[in-house]
């Protein structure tokens, strides 16, 4: 098997007396569509945005591409570049499409302006929005700010190989919209596995179309740590009582989400 992209160790992280993780492992392997599941609040952002650096854990051990890192990105750079999706979209509402996009090459980049416009123009036909630079997030659906969220993680640097994302790390992306923009946002994300030279991507979803069809491989997260982890055919066999229950969207089972909640 191919070496992971990511281990997370034994990672654990509160918010005050909060427990939300609490010795959780996981793997992710270059190639991987990596669907993370669970109830609500059972940490799956939480694990994104450690997984991302944008959030230190409080216990635990990361490696990324065999590198442990310690802290979040305040205070280490990524040794691969990750690209997360929001799942707000993460929009300035007072900059145009194109500057949304073209942000952190604007403010990080050598690159002349007109050579940031044409890159952004490439993505955001590669999103399916040709042409939509000059607007303003307000003026733009649910769904399209979500694809030009898209555009922003997979727009790089050319002059600079190492700001080719290596993984992209979606969060929720398809909460809130309609069955139709859930499909196009789904079919991108399998796009872009294909053709953006980003073949890895771990994915947050609670939308039961996204996990049958982003999700190859799936982890379910619960009381802080992984109780089952597989790829859909296993879903079948196996007897994991957490699985079963949250498949099958009973209220009975070991999940007690009433308990949880109080
Ligand atoms: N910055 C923070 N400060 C305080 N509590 C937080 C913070 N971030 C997350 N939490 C809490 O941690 C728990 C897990 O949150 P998280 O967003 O990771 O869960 P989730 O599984 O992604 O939930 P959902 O599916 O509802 O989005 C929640 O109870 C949340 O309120």
């Amino acid at each position: 098997m191919a070496e992971p992209l990511i281990e997370l160790k034994g990672i654990s992280k509160a918010f005050g007396k909060h427990v939300v993780l609490d010795g959780a492992d996981l793997t992710i392997y270059p190639g991987d569509a990596l669907a993370i599941l669970g109830p609500s609040g059972t940490g799956k952002s939480t694990i994104l945005r450690i997984i991302a650096g944008l959030l230190a854990p409080d216990k635990g051990e990361v490696y990324i591409n065999g590198k442990r890192r310690c802290g979040s990105l305040d205070n280490f750079d990524n040794p691969i570049r990750m690209s997360m999706v929001f799942q707000q979209a993460a929009l300035f509402d007072s900059l145009t499409v194109e500057e949304n996009v073209g942000f952190f090459l604007y403010q990080n980049s050598s690159l002349p302006r007109q050579r940031i416009r044409d890159l952004v123009n490439e993505k955001l036909e590669v999103v399916g929005l040709p042409g939509i630079g000059h607007l303003f997030p307000a003026e733009l659906s649910g769904g399209m700010r979500k694809r030009v969220s898209f555009a922003r993680a997979i727009l790089d640097n050319p002059d600079d190989d190492l700001d080719d994302p290596k993984i992209l790390l979606y969060d929720e992306p398809t909460a809130g919209l309609d069955p139709i923009a859930s499909t196009m946002i789904e079919d991108l994300i399998l796009e872009l596995q294909r053709s953006s030279g980003c073949e890895t991507y771990a994915i947050v979803t609670h939308q039961n179309s996204t996990i049958r069809r982003n999700g190859k491989r799936l982890v379910l997260l619960y009381q802080g740590h992984v109780q089952w982890q597989g790829i859909w055919d296993e879903i079948e066999t196996s007897d994991n009582p957490y699985l079963q229950q949250f498949m099958s969207g009973s209220v009975q089972g070991p999940m007690d989400l009433v308990g949880d909640y109080l």
